[in-house]
């Protein structure tokens, strides 16, 4: 990919927080770096060091190039970032197709399935740039203290393990450890719908259900997702670690938390439009109808769904999960 006197050119898609704190790493691990966002402002504001929509109060290094011209951005990279959101990604790759060098890495940030077609983010790529080997960053990793320059690891997973190394040394730096695995499906899988419990979660403490009930719902989640990683084929282990279960260790117990906090929003049946971006919303719906067309044991995924499409209220739900037929705890 790259010889190791070169300076790294990496390219990232997106101009929210995680776009804008994935730069600013990059940078730090000594990058040339080159940020697409399609809103001018925004690309202005991170050159001059601050993103105040999406990071406020925070202050940064310049050194980031921002641009909304796509063939800028990518003239010459060595390494793709995809961070805009889930929903967006087959629009963004249908637009970047003509201006993408040939076999460079695409490193999938963003959390989510296709809510239309049931499509993992990483089977996107494939269909559309099947010629950029494909590979995800997930983990517990919120934007502000990645920015801030607060220690964080990630998994960075690409099928090929010589990449998989690769990827994770070129984004590692002294606040950002990036560990290494080949197992995509898994990592992505678990940053995806992670989300929907940590929404599971904060209605939970939004309806003021009590630390007990919380623990519960998180646990219970946790089997759901190994679940579901059994139908997608992922590996099961990948679930117990960084992306899986520490991303839902972290996204399920704080209101730092997008998803959380929509959660706790619908708990406390307050207004939801104008939230910031919840992935887990979209991605609730297909894991939702996935679990049921594979026949797997959802009951927390399917109330979230529910609830999210108003059939029932969170109330509702905890009735109908606190009276299931007793059985033995299965954890699988
Ligand atoms: N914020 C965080 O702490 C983390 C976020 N992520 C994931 O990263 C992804 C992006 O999240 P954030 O950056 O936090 O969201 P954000 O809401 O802060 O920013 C999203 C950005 O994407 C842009 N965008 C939306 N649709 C677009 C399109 N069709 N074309 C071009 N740009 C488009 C928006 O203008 C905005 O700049 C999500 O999947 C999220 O789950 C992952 C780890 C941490
Ligand atoms: O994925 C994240 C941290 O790992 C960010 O979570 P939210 O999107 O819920 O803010």
């Amino acid at each position: 990919m790259r010889g190791p006197e070169k300076t790294p050119k990496t390219t990232i898609l997106g101009g929210g927080a995680w776009g804008t704190a994935l730069a600013l790493a990059a940078l730090h691990a000594g990058h040339h770096v080159r940020l697409w966002a399609r809103d001018g402002e925004i690309a202005k504001a991170i050159t001059k060091g601050k993103n105040p929509r999406y990071l406020p109060g925070i202050a940064f290094d310049t050194g980031i190039e921002a641009t909304t011209d796509l063939q800028t951005a990518l003239d010459q990279t060595d390494c793709v970032l995809s961070v805009t959101p889930a929903q967006s990604l087959r629009m963004v790759l249908n637009e970047i197709r003509a201006h993408m060098p040939a076999n460079i890495p695409l490193v999938l940030c963003a959390k989510g399935i296709e809510r239309e077609t049931g499509a993992l983010l990483s089977a996107i790529v494939t269909e559309i740039l099947p010629k950029a080997p494909v590979a995800v960053l997930s983990g517990p990793s919120f934007a502000t203290d990645v920015a801030r320059g607060l220690p964080t690891a990630v998994v960075v997973a690409a099928q090929d393990d010589a990449l998989a190394m690769d990827l994770a040394a070129r984004f590692s730096a002294r606040n950002l450890r990036c560990y290494a695995s080949t197992d995509i499906i898994g990592v992505e899988l678990g940053g995806a719908l992670k989300n929907v419990f940590a929404i599971a979660a904060g209605a939970v403490a939004g309806a003021e259900l009590g630390a007990s009930a919380q623990a519960a719902m998180v646990t219970r989640g946790f089997v759901e997702l190994r679940r579901l990683g059994v139908v997608f084929g992922a590996q099961p282990e990948t679930l117990m670690g960084l992306s899986g279960l520490g991303d839902l260790l972290l996204t399920c117990s704080s209101t730092q938390s997008r998803n959380f906090a929509y959660g706790v929003a619908l708990g406390r049946g307050e207004v939801l439009e104008g939230l910031p971006l919840a992935e887990g919303v979209p991605t609730a719906a297909i894991a939702a109808r996935l679990a049921a067309q594979h026949g797997v044991e959802a009951p927390i995924l399917s109330a979230v769904a529910a609830i999210l499409a108003g059939v029932i209220t969170v109330h509702e739900a905890v009735e109908a999960l606190m009276t299931r037929p007793l059985k033995h705890e299965n954890l699988i």
